[in-house]
């Protein structure tokens, strides 16, 4: 429904996306899971048309968004980063504006109005001001708008940023909801849970490429049920040897990173081959979606 092949974007000789290719099926979630800068909105904005690749393909629905585009457009629902809704209109007002834009009108429109006002939890707030409305809610009508028109393939930047647990839970059922009635979605985020949480298949993006990607079960699998133990001390006077049976990440004068299976078990043995009061700080983190960005780059997702 969604399909990307070897789409590239570069800003002059800056290249922000390069050699996205990936597929997203009917009632499918796919995430991009990266860290700010990594190239999302970027991916995103090629696919929804909004910017034009500078290489590779892009279609919805089997129509290509570069020269089909009216056609691919028709199956696309589009949720920015930035709030496309306006503060001096009610949110039923946008619903309107926005359901007419896509060619909805009288009974059709308001049934559906209804409907996403219902699946976002605003009904009782739908006749105020958006001026009125928390942030929360403003990414929640802005999710209902792109929305009205019951779209096949949906498009969500990064739509979490900064919003309550309430409006996140709201936010995210509805997710669930739109995958379970046969929706195609694009997921960006930098929040492992939400990945972890929605995602059938993900790709992991970081500088603009795919660095890993598939099944939440893959991609651990990567890590070899292997634990990620993070020291934190003076390690400016340590020889790496200390930890030359393990496979080491990462190494600094104030931090270490290294991989170890069943690490609970081996921590006093590795606490021990330091001196006195180097190690400060110790934490082990299960396989999961983060330690594998670790793994992969040396860095936090959330850098
Ligand atoms: N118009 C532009 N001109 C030059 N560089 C740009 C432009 N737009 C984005 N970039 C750069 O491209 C890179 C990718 O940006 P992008 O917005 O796609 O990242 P992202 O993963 O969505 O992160 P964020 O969540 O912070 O938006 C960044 O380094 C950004 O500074």
């Amino acid at each position: 429904m969604i399909k990307t092949e070897q789409l590239s974007k570069s800003y002059g000789q800056f290249v922000a996306a390069e050699d996205i290719s990936f597929e997203v099926q009917p009632g499918e979630v796919f995430g991009l899971l990266g860290p700010n800068g990594a190239g999302k909105s970027t991916t995103i904005n090629c696919i929804s048309g909004l910017l034009k690749p500078s290489l590779g393909e892009v279609s919805i629905n089997g129509y290509s968004v570069l020269s089909e585009a009216v056609k691919a457009k028709q199956s696309l629902g589009l949720v920015p980063q930035d709030l496309a809704i306006y503060e001096d209109l009610t949110g039923q007002e946008n619903l309107n504006f926005w359901g007419q834009a896509y060619g909805l009108s009288g009974r059709q429109l308001k049934d559906r109005m209804s409907t996403v006002l219902q699946q976002v939890g605003l009904e009782s707030r739908a006749a105020d001001l958006v001026s009125t409305y928390s942030g929360g809610m403003k990414r929640r009508l802005n999710f209902a708008c792109a929305i009205l028109h019951e779209p096949r393939a949906l498009l969500l930047d990064e739509p979490t940023v900064g919003v309550d647990p309430q409006s996140r839970e709201h936010l995210l059922s509805a997710v669930e909801n739109l995958k379970s009635t046969g929706t195609a979605v694009l997921y960006t985020t930098h929040y492992m849970e939400e990945a972890e949480r929605l995602c059938d298949r993900l790709a992991i993006i970081d500088h603009g490429k795919i660095i890993a990607s598939g099944t939440l079960a893959e991609l651990r699998s990567h890590m070899g049920e292997k634990d990620l133990i993070t020291l934190q001390g003076d390690f400016s006077q340590v020889s790496e040897q200390v930890l030359s049976d393990f496979e080491v990440i990462e190494w600094q004068d104030d931090s270490i990173r290294f991989m170890a299976a069943d690490a609970a078990s081996l921590l006093s043995d590795i606490l021990s081959r330091f001196g006195k009061g180097q190690v400060k700080q110790t934490a082990v983190q299960q396989a999961n979606l983060e330690s594998l960005f670790i793994k992969l780059t040396g860095r936090e997702l959330r850098d």
